[in-house]
């Protein structure tokens, strides 16, 4: 079992965007839908760390988020759906910071940069095309030795060479046993990626597909 959340409850002053009583992934590749608005955001960041929440969310069987917040943390990964850097700050910049922060093992930080084709590491992100930043956010996700790594939208404003260098590297990564938590409006063809399963966000919990 990778990832389960037992109760999880998450309101935005009254209003109520989560009320999830259990859910949980093994191993795999799952993909999450929803319409706008359904919660997919607040149940990412949640899951994340990233905001407070009522209930219990376990990593592994080991890690609980709101005591082993450290450890959990390094082991999970978020890419966000509209990432937003300070604009001074370079691909170099952020790639050194959070790959420091995560642990990454040596030579990481240049098979990331290679697979994304990211030849702007020192252009800062305020001159940087949406593209560009969001597939420096991306391979900010896989950064250190994460367990799950969660992709909100990966494929917005990304080209189909990106795209496709994406996909090849959630494969590399699944191999090695990293699970993966995406949400797309478009689904994904079963030849683009080999999807375990999917859940759809509706009335603020998770249905399987
Ligand atoms: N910071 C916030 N404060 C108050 N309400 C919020 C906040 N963030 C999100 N919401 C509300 O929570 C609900 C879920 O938003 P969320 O961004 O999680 O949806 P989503 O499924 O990711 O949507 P989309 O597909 O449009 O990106 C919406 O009603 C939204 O207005």
């Amino acid at each position: 079992m990778k990832l389960q959340v037992m109760n999880l409850r998450k309101n935005y002053g009254t209003h109520e965007v989560l009320s999830i009583p259990e859910w949980s992934i093994g191993e795999g590749i799952y993909w999450i839908q929803g319409e706008n608005g359904a919660g997919k955001s607040t149940l990412f960041r949640t899951l994340a760390g990233m905001l407070p929440f009522e209930g219990k969310v376990v990593l592994e069987q080991k890690f609980d988020l709101k005591k082993d917040a450290v450890a959990y943390r390094l082991r999970l990964n978020l890419g966000e759906a509209e990432p937003l850097y300070p604009s001074f700050l370079t691909p170099a910049d952020l790639l050194g910071f959070v790959a420091e922060a995560k642990k990454n093992p040596i030579g990481q930080v240049e098979e990331l940069v290679e697979a994304f084709g990211i030849n702007y590491l020192d252009q800062p992100m305020g001159s940087c095309s949406s593209g560009m930043v969001k597939k420096t956010s991306l391979a900010l996700a896989f950064l250190g030795e994460p367990s799950i790594i969660i992709l909100d939208e990966p494929l917005i404003t990304i080209d189909l060479e990106a795209r496709g260098n994406l996909f090849a590297l959630i494969k590399k990564y699944h191999a090695r046993g990293v699970a993966f938590l995406l949400s797309s409006h478009q689904p994904f063809a079963d030849d683009d990626l080999p999807v375990t399963g999917g859940f759809a966000l509706q009335n603020r919990t998770l249905v399987a597909l």
